[in-house]
């Protein structure tokens, strides 16, 4: 009998563990984003913006949300080490791509970067956040200036590729992609769109749980 409340103890309070990954381009605000979850959600200031550098590697936080654990990886978006990028892209179950709003000269660096990620044909199932980053600062682009300066982007791509005569394939899947894709503004440092955020990442990797489940169970 002991066994058996145990085990039904287990099973009732059991945790599903997720993990998401937090990826842009350096300087985005990746890291200041983790450590702001983790104050809002852990109840122990996280690291202050100031004593923050770049992330040479990997930096990871855990919380606990109902029935769920959600285990963050903000890897570091330099250059040379965004090719780690992809060893991680096997095991999570949501991405976070993060631009920095306010740095209007490197949106189009982000943009092929996202790109890249996007077409990834590890995630290409996985739900993924965009996250226009530092609204607190007033020149910054709005979430909807975002999804045009993406959407320009892509266009002025796309214009490139056929002159190339190729790419045609791939347009598909991505524009089917950016047309149901989220886009959120936060400020890591302030704090604000952050649990909007994190909402949506619960949600969303709770619902492919479910949609997995009911695939095992064919
Ligand atoms: N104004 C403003 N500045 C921010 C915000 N988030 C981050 N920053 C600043 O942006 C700079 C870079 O932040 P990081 O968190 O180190 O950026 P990162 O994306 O982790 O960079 P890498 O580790 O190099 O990939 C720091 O000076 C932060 O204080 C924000 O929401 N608003
Ligand atoms: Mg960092």
């Amino acid at each position: 009998m002991y066994h058996l409340l145990k085990g039904l103890h287990a099973h009732l309070t059991r945790k599903d563990e997720f993990s998401v990954i937090i990826i842009g381009l350096d300087n985005a605000g990746k890291t200041t984003l983790l450590e702001k979850i983790k104050s809002l959600y852990n109840n122990v200031p996280g690291l202050p913006p100031d004593k923050i550098g770049p992330t040479v590697g990997q930096n990871i936080g855990k919380i606990t949300l109902p029935s769920t654990i959600l285990q963050f990886w903000d890897l570091g978006g330099q250059r040379d080490i965004r090719t780690i990028w992809e060893r991680y892209y096997d095991e999570c179950h949501a991405v976070a791509y993060v631009v920095d709003a306010d740095d209007r000269e490197r949106l189009d660096e982000g943009w092929s970067v996202f790109d890249n990620v996007l077409s990834s044909p590890k995630i290409l199932d996985v739900p993924l956040l965009l996250l226009a980053n530092k609204q607190d600062s007033p020149s910054s682009l709005s979430v909807q200036e975002i999804r045009e300066s993406y959407e320009n982007w892509w266009q002025r791509r796309k214009a490139a590729d056929r002159s190339q005569d190729d790419g045609d394939v791939q347009n598909g899947d991505r524009e089917e992609r950016m047309a149901s894709l989220d886009v959120m503004g936060v400020s890591a440092l302030e704090g604000t769109g952050i649990r909007d955020a994190v909402n949506w990442l619960f949600i969303r990797v709770q619902n492919s749980r479910r949609n997995t489940d009911a695939q095992s169970d064919l």
